[in-house]
């Protein structure tokens, strides 16, 4: 996902240097004064990032490279200059040795902002030296402005300087000396590029507030409405129940207002499959192609496109949610609870891509440096709601569950908010057994920089948006109907023998493997049509939908064939097989692309077919309890 920045390969000879500071500091000015004349400029190949190094002596004739870098308000890249910053300090830029130690430049007169930069890249494992720079301005203003308890704080050295005017220049090349700095640096080499974890459950921002408190400079630097933001969304008890609050009223929207457009849509499907069917009856394709085009393709694709506005909506919230900038703010208030398992922040980002689409999420897990924690996220990976299963969810709500408020909520919403939490706590508890009962080193890393708020960019939203129609109509059209017209074939043929009462599809192939496989589901309340379903719905969640369509449809005797499924399933179903078939797809092993993508990355079949195996256990479980409780009270 990260276009690593490209950059020439410079000859250079001798330590690394790099210039790191928010924009407008006075990083060049720092650097022309260092290094004089002896500067090189290129561009950062591939993008229009100007490129300065050049050469500088310490006291003692060090001589050393110094590298300018871009300015940059955190470590979260929003343009292509921070990205090269971001990447350089990672070492992440192709052709660019990581600097052995960053020159941090804060500006004295904005310490609660600039501070926060040099806190992350501390956290990146670069020794690190602060030139506290415009102290002339600080000093007219009348801040106060105490190097050396800034430096007995941050455990580093601080220098302050008037870039301008060469003040603290000499001290800066001294502080440059200092031996123990470079044999921090090469162990940080060594060690490069994981982060070195703080075992401290709290966030930038939060530090540096405490930092200019304990120097009496709080008043000084006066909290911006970010951080009076960052207070309440953050806020120990409060955070995690704003968030919880967020992700309720999302799911509530999701129901609430996809109902028209997928009115819409539905009919515009019934329609269509009504209309070509009586256009192939009386013509030369009756028979066979007017099924598949209308039991199979319309009645199966049809099926699922139904939902394509309910997942535009919930990706709306979730475009919003990380432009804005309060998706790493959620990782943070989810870093507490997943502590509390033995997993770190660093299995978030992973498990929150899961949300679309396991196979993302299990890539992501390559950031995880403990092997341990990466195995377990990847297991729980699939017990996050991916976008696959909505279609289905939504399917199953929509028959079953009543249009109807409870306490002033939908009650269709609530459920499916139920359904992604009850996949949450599930992975939390795999979690926990699995740290439990493995064996291997505890871990704990907390990276927790956040990106400034930002108003969400209409475009770049609606773009994305756009690229989620683009995969889901791609999959529409590529995995779902070929599955829904291979299942055509199997539940068409043979036909029905002579004389026969019941519909052709019980003597079709996909009858007759439903109703073997209908002796496994029988104990969950799953009829034969759901046990065939399951079987092409493994090459995508969506697909089970779909099969249902064309399944019922084949099932239909006469003319009814071109109903909606909503209402024949609310027909044909209990509610306890309902319910249980919710909660199979809570779990839903069935999913082959994931367990390719888990093989790949761990190289053996080991993971996949635990992971198959437990999912199918839990699943299987799940949707039996669920079923004979449901029974028993319904
Ligand atoms: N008064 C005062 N002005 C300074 C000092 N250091 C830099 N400036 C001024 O601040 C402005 C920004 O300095 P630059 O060196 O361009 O800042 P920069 O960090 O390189 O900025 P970017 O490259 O945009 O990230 C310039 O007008 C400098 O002359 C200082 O110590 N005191
Ligand atoms: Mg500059």
């Amino acid at each position: 996902m990260t276009a690593e920045a490209i950059v020439h390969m410079q000859r250079g000879h001798g330590p690394l240097l790099a210039l790191v500071g928010n924009p407008n500091c006075g990083k060049t000015a720092l650097f022309n004064r260092l290094t004089g004349s002896r500067q090189k400029v290129a561009n950062y190949a591939g993008v229009t990032v100007e490129r300065k190094e050049g050469r500088m002596a310490t006291t003692a004739g060090r001589s050393l490279r110094l590298l300018d870098l871009p300015g940059t308000y955190s470590l979260h890249p929003r343009s292509p200059d921070e990205r090269v910053t971001r990447d350089v300090l990672t070492g992440h830029a192709a052709g660019e040795r990581r600097p052995d130690v960053a020159l941090c430049v804060v500006n004295a007169t904005h310490l609660r902002r600039h501070l926060r930069l040099v806190l992350a890249v501390q956290r990146l494992g670069l020794p690190v030296v602060v030139v506290l720079n415009m102290i002339d301005i600080a000093q007219r203003r009348g801040l106060r402005v105490d190097a050396e308890a800034l430096s007995r704080e941050l455990g580093v050295p601080v220098i302050a300087t008037v870039a301008t005017k060469g003040l603290g220049l000499d001290e800066l090349r001294a502080a440059l000396d200092e031996p123990g700095l470079w044999e921090r640096s090469a162990r940080a080499v060594a060690a490069a590029p994981a982060p070195a974890g703080s075992p401290e459950d709290r966030h930038d921002a939060e530090r540096v507030h405490d930092l200019l408190d304990r120097l009496g400079m709080a008043a000084e630097h006066p909290a911006q409405l970010e951080d009076r933001v960052d207070a309440v969304l953050l806020h120990r008890v409060a955070g995690p129940l704003l968030l919880a609050a967020l992700l309720f009223l999302m799911f509530q929207a999701v129901f609430a207002w996809a109902q028209a457009p997928m009115d819409a849509i539905k009919e515009a499907t019934e329609w269509l499959g009504t209309a070509v069917g009586q256009l192939l009856a009386s013509s030369v394709l009756d028979g066979w192609p007017r099924s598949l085009l209308v039991d199979g393709v319309i009645a199966g694709a049809g099926g699922v496109v139904v939902f394509l506005p309910q997942i535009v909506i919930l990706f709306f919230f979730i475009l919003v949610l990380e432009e804005s900038g309060y998706l790493p703010r959620a990782a943070f208030l989810l870093d507490r609870i997943m502590g509390s398992v033995g997993l770190s922040g660093r299995s978030f980002i992973p498990l929150l891509s899961s949300f679309a689409c396991a196979i993302p999420g299990i890539m992501a897990t390559r950031t995880i440096a403990n092997p341990r924690d990466r195995r377990i996220t990847m297991l729980i990976a699939p017990l996050m709601t991916c976008s696959a299963r909505l279609p289905v969810y939504a399917l199953l709500i929509g028959a079953f569950i009543p249009r109807r408020e409870v306490g002033g909520f939908e009650l269709q919403g609530l459920v499916l908010f139920g359904l992604y939490v009850a996949g949450i706590v599930s992975a939390f508890v795999v979690a926990w057994v699995l740290k439990r009962f493995t064996q291997g080193a505890q871990i704990r890393t907390l990276m927790m920089e956040l990106p400034n708020y930002h108003w969400p960019d209409p475009r770049s939203i609606a773009i994305g948006l756009w690229q989620r129609v683009v995969i889901f109509m791609r999959r529409v059209g590529g995995v779902i109907l070929t599955m829904t017209i291979l299942l055509w074939f199997l539940a068409s043929f043979p036909g029905a023998p002579e004389g026969a009462t019941a519909p052709a599809i019980e003597y079709s192939f996909a009858g007759r493997i439903g109703a073997l496989l209908a002796h496994v589901f029988a104990p969950l309340g799953f009829n034969w049509q759901i046990s065939i379903a399951l079987v092409p719905g493994m090459a995508a969640r969506e697909v089970m939908v779909s099969s249902l369509g064309t399944v019922y449809a084949l099932s239909a005797t006469g003319e009814e064939a071109a109903q909606a499924l909503m209402p024949v399933l609310a027909q044909a179903w209990s509610l306890p097989t309902a319910l249980a078939l919710l909660a199979w797809f809570v779990f839903a092993p069935q999913c082959l692309s994931t367990l390719a993508t888990v093989k790949r990355e761990t190289g053996g079949w080991k993971m996949p077919a635990l992971m198959a195996g437990y999912l199918f256990a839990l699943a299987y479980g799940a949707a039996f309890i669920t079923y004979r409780v449901a029974s028993a009270l319904l």
